[in-house]
């Protein structure tokens, strides 16, 4: 377990485990369709490369890159896409995969913005659940596991662009990102 983790929230088997069976839910849904499965970077690019390979009908990929929570453990509110997609959905079967769903604001923005380029279907699959931050809500088609109140890395998860390599799903210590955030907010000391 790495130093600035508390425990272990879900392992990499619990993961893959699941993972496949959303592979062959997915599948089973999507039987003689090719639909075009988008990745949110960065966070969903692990489990999006797992999810992909537990599929048994024919996908295209292609990825979006948004961010909203900068380096903060709180969302900013404001979703910026910072890549877009290279295909036209237009009259395309979507599926949006996510690593999480926390305040929803990423995923209501994300699902809005693709449904006005008149995709044939959209869904939502995202690994993680996270109802008790709920700010707006959103129609999820697939979801791994609900997971409790507690900011995650792992498995693509980050904080501040770290811990995204790590195999299993943990939940950070609040000292890693308390110290640092509440010394963000203070007012400088110089009067400026
Ligand atoms: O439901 P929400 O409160 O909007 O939070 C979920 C989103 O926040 C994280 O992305 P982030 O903006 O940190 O970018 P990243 O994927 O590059 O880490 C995560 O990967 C989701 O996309
Ligand atoms: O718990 C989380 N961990 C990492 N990134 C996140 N983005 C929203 N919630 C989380
Ligand atoms: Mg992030």
């Amino acid at each position: 377990m790495h130093n600035d983790t508390e425990r272990v929230l879900l392992t990499e088997q619990e993961i893959a485990a699941r993972v496949r069976q959303l592979g062959e839910e997915i599948s089973r849904d999507y039987a003689g369709k090719e639909p075009l499965v988008v990745g949110i970077l960065k966070g969903a690019v692990i489990f999006m490369a797992d999810l992909v390979r537990c599929l048994s009908i024919p996908v295209r990929m292609d990825f979006m890159a948004v961010s909203s929570y900068g380096a903060s453990s709180q969302s900013s509110g404001v979703v910026r896409i910072l890549k877009d997609l290279e295909h036209n959905i237009g009259g395309m079967d979507v599926l949006l995969v996510e690593d999480i769903v926390d305040t929803g604001l990423t995923l209501n923005y994300l699902r809005e913005n693709l449904l006005t380029r008149g995709p044939a279907s959209l869904k939502i699959c995202t690994l993680l659940d996270k109802p008790g931050r709920r700010r707006v809500n959103v129609p999820v088609d697939y979801n791994g596991f609900i997971i409790p109140d507690e900011f995650v890395v792992g498995y693509g998860l980050d904080y501040n662009g770290r811990y995204r390599h790590l195999r299993d799903i943990m939940i950070l210590k609040r000292e890693v990102y308390t110290a640092k955030e509440d010394n963000e907010n203070c007012p400088a000391d110089d009067g400026s």
